[in-house]
Formats: C-alpha cells, sequence, structure tokens
C-alpha cells in the first residue's frame, strides 16, 4: 500500500508516462474522465497491468518507486495463490468435477489495479464519484483497500458502505463466477465515493480465465431444480461483447441467456 501510495505522489509527469486510453495495452494508468452525458465526474486514477505470468510481465512496471517491483510481485504472486486455493474451495463445494474446474483454472490470467481516490473540493461532492456503480468482468477480484471508507455496495435498493477493517481483504464475486455458477453466486454491484479530507487507495487482484474457457455452467450443477440459464461461451466472446454492449454490470451476461438464444 505504501508503495502504490508513493506511486500516486511521482510528479504527473512521471506518472503520465505510463497514460494510455488503450484497454488492451499491457501496463496502462487510467486517470479522471468527466462523463459529458451524466455530467458527473469520476475521479479515480488507476495503474492498471498484468501480473501473471510474472516474468512475463514485470518488466514492464515502473521502475519508480525502487521498491516497486520487487514489493509488488511478492504481493500479486501471494494474491493469486490465495485467489486459487479459494477458488478450488468454492468450486469443490459447488460439487463441481476437478476436470471442469482444471479447464477454468488452467491458464488463468491475473490483471491487476493500483488505485487512487484524490479528496475532492466539498461543493464538487454531490457530482464526484470514485467510481460508478459497476459489477467486475472477473471469476472474483481479491481488493486490499486502506483504512478510509469509500466503497459501497447496493443492498436491495439501498447504498451500503463496507466499513474497513485494517489488514482486511474483500473478495467479490464477479459477472464470470455468475455464469459459471448457474446464478449460485451473484456478481456484486458496488462502487466508490470520495471525500473532501481523505485520499483513498486499494489495490485490486482480478482473476479471469483464459480466452477460450467454455464459461456455460458445467453439466454436474445442473438438474430439475437448477435449470441451465446460460448457453456455452468463451471467455473472449464475453470479453468481446462486454465492449460493444457498454454495460456496466451483470446484465452484460443476458446475451448469454438460454433464453436470449
Ligand atoms: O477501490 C475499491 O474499493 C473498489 C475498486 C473496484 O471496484 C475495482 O477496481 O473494480
Ligand atoms: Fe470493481
Amino acid at each position: 500500500m505504501s508503495t502504490a501510495r508513493e506511486f500516486f505522489h511521482l510528479p504527473e509527469e512521471e506518472r503520465m508516462k505510463l497514460y494510455s486510453p488503450d484497454p488492451t495495452s499491457l501496463i496502462r494508468l487510467a486517470t479522471g474522465f468527466k462523463d459529458e452525458k451524466q455530467n458527473v465526474f469520476v475521479s479515480r486514477e488507476s495503474l492498471k497491468f498484468h501480473a501473471h505470468p510474472i516474468e512475463k510481465y514485470v518488466n514492464l512496471w515502473p521502475a519508480n518507486p525502487s521498491s516497486y517491483r520487487e514489493v509488488v510481485s511478492e504481493y500479486f504472486v501471494a494474491a493469486k495463490r490465495a485467489e486459487i486455493t479459494l477458488l478450488e474451495a468454492l468450486f469443490e463445494g459447488l460439487g463441481m468435477h476437478r476436470k471442469s474446474i482444471d479447464q477454468i483454472l488452467d491458464n488463468h490470467g491475473q490483471y491487476a489495479s493500483l488505485n487512487y481516490y484524490p479528496t475532492c473540493d466539498k461543493s464538487n461532492l454531490g457530482l464526484t464519484f470514485g467510481l460508478r456503480g459497476h459489477t467486475d468482468p472477473t471469476i472474483i477480484t481479491m481488493l486490499l483497500p486502506d483504512e478510509v471508507p469509500g466503497l459501497e455496495i447496493l443492498q436491495g435498493d439501498d447504498w451500503v458502505p463496507v466499513k474497513p477493517i485494517p489488514n482486511t481483504l474483500i473478495v467479490h464475486v464477479g459477472d464470470v463466477l455468475q455464469g459459471l455458477s448457474n446464478c449460485r453466486y451473484k456478481s456484486l454491484l458496488h462502487r466508490v465515493i470520495v471525500n473532501s479530507e481523505t485520499e483513498r487507495l486499494s489495490v485490486a487482484s482480478y482473476c479471469y480465465p483464459s480466452n477460450d474457457t467454455q464459461m456455460g455452467p458445467p453439466k454436474e450443477l445442473i438438474d430439475e431444480d437448477h435449470p441451465l440459464i446460460y448457453k456455452d461461451y468463451t471467455y473472449e466472446e464475453f470479453y468481446t461483447t462486454m465492449w460493444k454492449q457498454r454495460l456496466p454490470d451483470a446484465a452484460r451476461l443476458n446475451a448469454f441467456k438460454i433464453s436470449a438464444a
């Protein structure tokens, strides 16, 4: 976390060397932006990069701060190990066969993001979000927030603040797990609000399957009580559709519903 803080406190021209609007870049800084249509400012600045397999990507990472590559590698390797252990237990708990589990986890990827939410002038608070409501297009997301409140989840019709607990990871269910589990797990709608007093940081590890992974629910999860909801589709199809639709949440999965066939 302190390495992330150091990075975001580097001079702007140093950080902006990594700026890119292209979502397929292997590493990129994304900055806050104004949504003219909805007249809101989304203030998050984030450094996004691939983290697995780490040897393939680490040389693309910033060399400033000087501790960056070492500290960030150590964190994301450990995060990935924890994600895999958690997912194996979760898939086994659902009753999935070993073959189905391996198919999903073999060649999976890990995308990472260091997130920085600057403080916001009091007069602009009403029109500024850290991040608007969305679900993650992942299997799961492992999030390490700092101790500043800001994350909120939608429960019924209400946005409920998530109380920060020191040194505690938060795991979100993403859209891919909703699809794979035939809706036994629902992907989590969440957002980040900002405040006028304290900046906020978080570190996210997004676990996703390889492009050719079949994302329809495995046969063993389908029975009379759990009729098949989604047809078979690959992660690549899901991702391409997501960019075309530009939907912020799990409604993106509707294109793959049996009833949409
Ligand atoms: O910063 C946070 O607490 C949430 C970040 C988030 O939702 C994301 O990176 O997808
Ligand atoms: Fe998210």
